[in-house]
C-alpha cells in the first residue's frame, strides 16, 4: 500500500475555490478536474492515446454497465479495467445506483439493496452495497463510489429523509466491505437530501461519521432548474470536509463547472462534451457552435482560434461541417477531441486562475460568453 494513495493536498485557494492534487494508485490528479465519461470502458469515439494527447488525467466508468456487459469477473480475469481498456491513468467508477434507476426496468428498493432487470436482456439482478464494492474491486478502479439512492426530482421531504437514511446505511456497509487503508482503491461517500437544505445538512452530517477518501454531492442534475441546482450546490459544497476531494456527480455545462469550482467543488464528470460532439454541438471560447449550420459551409477558419487541439490545428469549420452532413465516422472523433479539449481547458485555466488569485475575473469572463 503506497502511503501516498488517498493523499489530497490543497496548494492554493481563491475564495471557496481550491487548487490541489489527489494521489491515486495510477497517478496524481490535479484539481479542479474534469473526468471524461467512459461508461462501457471507452470514452466514445476516441482512443486512449487521443485522451492522453488531450491531457485527460482520469476517466469515469460505470459499474452497472460493465457488470452487465462484458461482466466484472471477466474483466478481473484480464487484469482489471485498466489493462482491459489499455488506460494506465486513474479511473473512477460510479456505483450503479443512479444507472439502475435511469436505465433498468422493474426496480425494487429494499433495505438490503436494489433488484432490477437488465436493460440489455431483461435478466434479473441484485445490487447490494457489498456487491457493488465487489464489482468495483474486480474492475480495479482507483476511486469507487458507494451504492446510494439518487432521490428522484420532486420527491417530498418525508421520502427524501427516509431515503438519505438508507443511503447512509448503505455507505457504512460499503466502507465495511472495503476498510480504509485495506487496499489501493479509494472510496467516496455520496450526500443526498434532494432539494431540502435541512436534509442536505443531515445527509452530510451522517456521512462525516464514516471515514471516506472523498465526498460527492449526488441527487443533482436530475431535471431541476439551474437556480435550484445552484442553490443546493452553494449551500452544500462548503459543508463537505475541506481537507478531502469534493465531487459533484453528473455536472455539467462549462458554466456549471466554473460555478461549481466557485462553490468549492474539485471534481466533475458529464457526458455533455462527448454526447454533444456527436450531435454537432461544439463548445468554443466564443460560445457554442452548431457545426451543421449553413453559415459554416465555406468557413475556412478553425473551429476555435484559441484552441490548440488536434481538430482545431488541422481542420476548418467547412470540413467539420462536411463530415457531419455526410455522417462520416471521423466527425464523431474530431468533434469529441475538441469538446473534451475545451472542458479540460476550462478546469486547467480555472486552476491557474486560482493559483494567481484571479478566479473571480476568470468566472466573470466566462459568464459573459456562456449563460447556461
Ligand atoms: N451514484 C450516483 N448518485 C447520484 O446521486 C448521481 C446523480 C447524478 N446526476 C447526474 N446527472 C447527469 C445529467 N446528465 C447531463 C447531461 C445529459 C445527460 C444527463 N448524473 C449522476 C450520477 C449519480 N451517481
Ligand atoms: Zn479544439
Amino acid at each position: 500500500m503506497n502511503m501516498h494513495i488517498g493523499k489530497f493536498s490543497i496548494h492554493n485557494t481563491d475564495g471557496k475555490a481550491r487548487a490541489g492534487e489527489l494521489h491515486t494508485a495510477h497517478g496524481v490528479i490535479p484539481t479542479p478536474i474534469f473526468m471524461p465519461v467512459g461508461t462501457q470502458g471507452t470514452v466514445k469515439a476516441v482512443c486512449p492515446q487521443d485522451l492522453k494527447d488531450l491531457g485527460a488525467r482520469i476517466i469515469l466508468g460505470n459499474t452497472y454497465h460493465l457488470y452487465l456487459r462484458p461482466n466484472d469477473e471477466m474483466i478481473a480475469r484480464r487484469g482489471g479495467l485498466h489493462k482491459f481498456m489499455n488506460w494506465d491513468r486513474p479511473i473512477l467508477t460510479d456505483s450503479g445506483g443512479f444507472q439502475v434507476f435511469s436505465l433498468s426496468g422493474l426496480r425494487k428498493l429494499s433495505e438490503d439493496g436494489v433488484t432490477f432487470s437488465s436493460h440489455i436482456d431483461g435478466s434479473k439482478h441484485v445490487f447490494t452495497p457489498e456487491k457493488v464494492v465487489s464489482i468495483q474491486k474486480n474492475l480495479g478502479s482507483d476511486i469507487m463510489m458507494v451504492l446510494d439512492e439518487c432521490v428522484p426530482y420532486g420527491a417530498d421531504h418525508e421520502y427524501t429523509k427516509k431515503s438519505l437514511g438508507l443511503t447512509t446505511r448503505w455507505a457504512a456497509r460499503c466502507r465495511a466491505a472495503y476498510p480504509q487503508g485495506s487496499g489501493d482503491q479509494l472510496l467516496f461517500g455520496i450526500g443526498q437530501g434532494g432539494f431540502f437544505k435541512d436534509l442536505r445538512e443531515e445527509s452530510i452530517r451522517q456521512l462525516l461519521d464514516i471515514p471516506f477518501d472523498g465526498y460527492a454531492l449526488g441527487g443533482l442534475s436530475v431535471g431541476e432548474s439551474k437556480a435550484e441546482m445552484m442553490d443546493i450546490l452553494y449551500h452544500s459544497a462548503p459543508l463537505l470536509p475541506a481537507d478531502k476531494p469534493r465531487y459533484l456527480m453528473g455536472v455539467g455545462t462549462p458554466l456549471d463547472i466554473v460555478r461549481g469550482i466557485d462553490a468549492g467543488i474539485d471534481m466533475f464528470d458529464c457526458v455533455m462534451p462527448t454526447r454533444n460532439a456527436r450531435n454537432g454541438t461544439l463548445f468554443t471560447s466564443q460560445g457554442k457552435v452548431n457545426i451543421k449550420r449553413a453559415q459554416y459551409t465555406e468557413d475556412d477558419s478553425p473551429l476555435d482560434p484559441e484552441c490548440s487541439c488536434y481538430t482545431c490545428r488541422n481542420f476548418s469549420k467547412a470540413y467539420l461541417r462536411h463530415l457531419y452532413q455526410a455522417q462520416e465516422i471521423l466527425s464523431y472523433r474530431l468533434n469529441t477531441i475538441h469538446n473534451l479539449a475545451f472542458f479540460l481547458t476550462v478546469v486547467t485555466d480555472a486552476r491557474k486562475a486560482i493559483e494567481e488569485g484571479t478566479f473571480q475575473a476568470y468566472k466573470a469572463r466566462f459568464e459573459n460568453i456562456y449563460d447556461t
